[in-house]
């Protein structure tokens, strides 16, 4: 049965790595009125170490500001985000930095995360010396080691990001997040431009990468096929709120919510009854 965001957080067991509780974020007005924009209405999430937390829902309904709450870049109104037992709702500039290293973040788009006029040396580097303090020989075999786990060459290193296809670009950004060994990712929408063959290797990668380290993902995507081929749990995200989290195959056998519902009808690939009518077909194409 599919449960709430509260009811299902607060009775798992396992330690707690992540913990957002009544969140709302509110984004300053524009224009004449200037009221500010409500856009996360009280959100609470969990995430355990090793767990992928899928975050699905429609454009709009907040689930970048979620994403950018828990890394420190949104207006927080209320509520807290929590790492480890500690509030870091807001915490001071040296803490962030501190928890810079622990709670990293892929973005969708790796060319516009990517400084165009750095090699790949150079971006994988300058967490390694500027927030490791390592010595630059130690990062060169830091950054070996990090290409060889994303499968890039290491000759990479010695090239810019737009020598590079949209899928080893988003390589490139996973390596950039894993030199620091955090232990849990934020990846906002990291195949939602890639093709489907692409976002297929990069899902394969994400996965690999959890089960040699244990990090934990809180993954954002609107869609739940690819949601659902990730996350141990999901959230649905409807304008500002959650509204139901559950297990992918609990959300797609029981959606309670309206909006659930109409996003499984959506989904070609994650709706049950689509996926029964794709058995079939795969079946009676198999036996000619
Ligand atoms: N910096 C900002 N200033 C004002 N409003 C913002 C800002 N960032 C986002 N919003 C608004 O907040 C709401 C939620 O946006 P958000 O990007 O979090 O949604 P989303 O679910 O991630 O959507 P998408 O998948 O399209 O990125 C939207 O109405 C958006 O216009």
């Amino acid at each position: 049965m599919t449960t709430t965001a509260t009811s299902a957080d607060a009775t798992a067991p396992g330690e707690v790595l992540l913990a957002v509780d009544g969140l709302r974020v509110a984004y300053p007005g524009r224009g004449l009125r200037r009221r500010p924009t409500e856009v996360l209405h009280g959100v609470d999430i969990a995430l355990r170490p090793g767990e992928t937390l899928g975050l699905v829902g429609e454009s709009g309904s907040g689930k970048s500001t979620l994403g950018r709450a828990i890394l420190g870049l949104a207006p927080v109104t209320a509520g807290t985000v929590a790492y480890r037992g500690r509030d870091i709702t807001h915490a001071p500039r040296a803490q962030r930095r501190e928890l810079a290293r622990e709670i990293q973040v892929v973005f969708q788009d790796p060319y516009g995360s990517l400084n165009p006029a750095h090699t790949i040396g150079r971006i994988l580097e300058e967490p390694l010396t500027a927030v490791r303090a390592m010595t630059s020989t130690a990062a060169q075999a830091r950054i070996a080691a990090l290409l060889d786990r994303v499968a890039l060459p290491a000759g990479a290193v010695h090239r810019l990001p737009r020598e590079f296809s949209g899928g080893q670009r988003q390589r490139i950004a996973i390596a950039r997040a894993l030199a620091l060994d955090p232990r849990v990712i934020v990846c906002d929408e990291p195949v939602s431009a890639l093709d489907l063959s692409t976002q297929a290797t990069i899902l394969d990668l994400l996965t690999e990468i959890q089960e040699t380290t244990g990090v934990a993902y809180l993954f954002i995507s609107h869609d739940l096929a690819v949601v659902r081929r990730l996350a141990h749990r999901v959230a649905v995200m409807y304008r500002g709120d959650i509204v139901e989290t559950g297990t992918g195959d609990q959300i797609t056998a029981h959606p309670e919510h309206p909006y659930t519902r109409k996003l499984l009808m959506a989904s070609p690939v994650a709706h049950p009854a689509r996926q029964a009518e794709r058995r079939t077909a795969r079946a009676a194409l198999a036996e000619g």
